[in-house]
């Protein structure tokens, strides 16, 4: 399966932070959601996706090529989203339109009136009265009027209201339809992946946690909970974190199958959420699978 994005062993250090010795892929064709707590590095990853930042050391290929020498083709393919202020606060998305179209050599316009449309934002009107979420769906709009094959989004849903946020993941479902596409997006709303995602790349700390398809995070993950006398030094090893109460524990496990087998029905299997393990991984720590 191609890759369109491959960051290979990326070290990137701030006073106070460092991006440790990233590796992640990012498939072809497919909804890749990213995830991570604050101040994990998921901001700072994908600038250093979009060659805004530069890394220390390691390699950053999009689409099999590298910004120092292909930089122009690149940035032609990829549309990125984020919610920083990308416009001019007193032009209108009509004038804001003109200035972007010819940086573009597959601009659509027929495309763009479309989502447009489409999205229900209006031509007219000063790029200041938008809200954010308005912002957003205009940044997506543009990205889909020069017919990225990469959609690059940082936080897109953050700050939209429930109507607003299922109205763009249905978008951004519907755009998967043809197949070509591949988004990788950074949210806090891990309900949203739910909707969406294809894979799942965590990270913790700047460090990369796991890159996994969706449905096997449900099949290997499990929240455990049991009785303490079946703890022991053995037992312990199976838990990315364990928590133990007067009356029991309860714990996180990679290993759902095995941990099934070890502890038969002794134990409560639960199924987890993203939310859950972001959770336990934070609190393990040392234990991180
Ligand atoms: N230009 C910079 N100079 C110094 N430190 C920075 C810079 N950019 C980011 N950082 C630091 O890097 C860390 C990671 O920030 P980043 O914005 O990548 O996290 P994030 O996962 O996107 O967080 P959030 O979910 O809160 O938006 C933070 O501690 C931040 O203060």
């Amino acid at each position: 399966m191609e890759n369109v994005i491959e960051l290979q062993h990326i070290n990137k250090s701030f006073n106070g932070f460092q991006v440790k010795d990233l590796s992640i892929t990012v498939k072809k064709g497919y909804v890749t959601g990213f995830i991570g707590g604050n101040g994990a590095g998921k901001s700072t990853t994908i600038k250093l996706i979009m060659n805004l930042l530069q890394q220390d050391s390691g390699s950053i290929s999009i689409f099999g090529m590298d910004y120092k020498k292909n930089e122009k083709e690149i940035k032609q393919r990829i549309g990125f989203v984020y919610d920083e202020n990308i416009f001019y606060e007193h032009l209108n998305l009509k004038e804001m339109k003109k200035i972007i179209q010819p940086a573009y050599k597959n601009w659509d316009d027929k495309a763009f009136q479309h989502y447009v449309y489409k999205f229900e934002l209006p031509l007219n009107k000063k790029m200041k009265t938008f809200s954010k979420g308005m912002k957003m769906k205009a940044s997506l709009a543009i990205a889909l009027a020069h017919h990225a094959e990469l959609i690059i989004m940082d936080e897109p849903t953050s700050g939209l209201d429930p109507i607003f946020r299922r109205e763009l993941l249905n978008d951004l479902h519907d755009l998967m339809q043809d197949g070509d596409k591949t988004i990788f997006f950074s949210t806090h709303i891990t309900t949203d992946l739910d909707r969406i995602a294809d894979y799942i790349t965590f990270i913790q700390n700047g460090e990369h946690i796991f890159t996994k398809e969706f449905y096997k995070i449900e099949e290997e993950y499990a929240i455990v909970k049991g009785t303490l006398d079946l703890l022991d030094r053995e037992t312990e090893q199976e838990f990315i974190s364990l928590r133990k109460t007067n009356s029991g524990f309860e714990a996180l496990t990679a290993h759902k199958n095995r941990v099934a087998n070890l502890f038969g029905d002794t134990i409560i299997l639960e199924k987890p959420t993203l939310e859950d393990i972001m959770y336990y991984t934070k609190k393990g720590g040392e234990l991180c699978v």
